[in-house]
């Protein structure tokens, strides 16, 4: 028997107003796989992610983490659901700027109620910033303040990453040590991972692509 999926979209459409940014939308994601997705700017890869991790709304079909329907949650359903199951890198980073980068990357197992000094620092020297936990986000680059994204996306191990171009801001040495990072995550911890990108190289790393538009 085929196992269940980590997420699952079935038949999903999304539209602005009467603009469809895509319609009868499926995808499955099983656990320990690593999915490209591809399409050119504007197609929709960003919303998709977006509508997956139940933070924008679909106007038709199902995505389901897990077995459970994200549309049979509320907010706080849904919010407990991202704490405990996800990561997201954002395009934007969304690092807090009043916290240190420590603080930053720790922040997820805050809000589970599990600190983790030791992991915290695992994550920093994984992303290669164990010298920069003390600075404010306002003191880093934008690849530094990339890195610190993804190793608080990955910090309280989510069963699912949704990464929005995280390599975007790198330069090559810092891109593969992020692939290979998040390589590790789903090939070792069994992490799903939606990864978005127009990097060829990045693609190439994927089981499978998926391109939108
Ligand atoms: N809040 C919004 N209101 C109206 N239209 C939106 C909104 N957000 C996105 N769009 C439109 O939806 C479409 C898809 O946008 P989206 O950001 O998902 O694309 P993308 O594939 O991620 O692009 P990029 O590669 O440039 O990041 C675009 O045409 C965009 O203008």
């Amino acid at each position: 028997m085929r196992e269940l999926p980590l997420l699952e979209a079935r038949a999903i459409a999304k539209r602005y107003g009467d603009t469809p940014v895509f319609a009868e939308l499926s995808l499955t994601l099983q656990a320990g796989e690593l999915v490209a997705l591809i399409g050119e700017s504007g197609s929709g890869k960003s919303t998709l992610l977006n509508c997956l991790a139940g933070l924008d709304h679909i106007d038709a079909g199902q995505v389901l983490l897990q077995g459970q329907d994200l549309a049979l949650l509320d907010e706080a359903g849904l919010a407990a659901l991202r704490r405990d199951k996800l990561g997201f890198v954002f395009q934007a980073f969304h690092v807090l700027p009043h916290l240190t980068v420590r603080d930053n990357v720790g922040l997820p197992l805050l809000l589970q109620r599990r600190r983790d000094p030791a992991r915290v620092e695992a994550m920093l020297a994984a992303v290669g910033l164990a010298a920069l936990g003390e600075r404010m986000p306002r003191q880093l680059s934008g690849g530094q303040l990339q890195r610190v994204a993804i190793a608080r996306a990955l910090v309280h191990r989510p069963a699912l990453l949704l990464a929005d171009e995280p390599t975007g801001n790198l330069d090559a040495r810092h891109a593969e040590q992020v692939l290979q990072l998040l390589l590790a995550q789903v090939r070792e911890q069994g992490v799903a991972c939606l990864l978005v990108t127009h990097s060829e190289r990045a693609a190439a790393h994927a089981d499978r692509c998926i391109r939108l538009g």
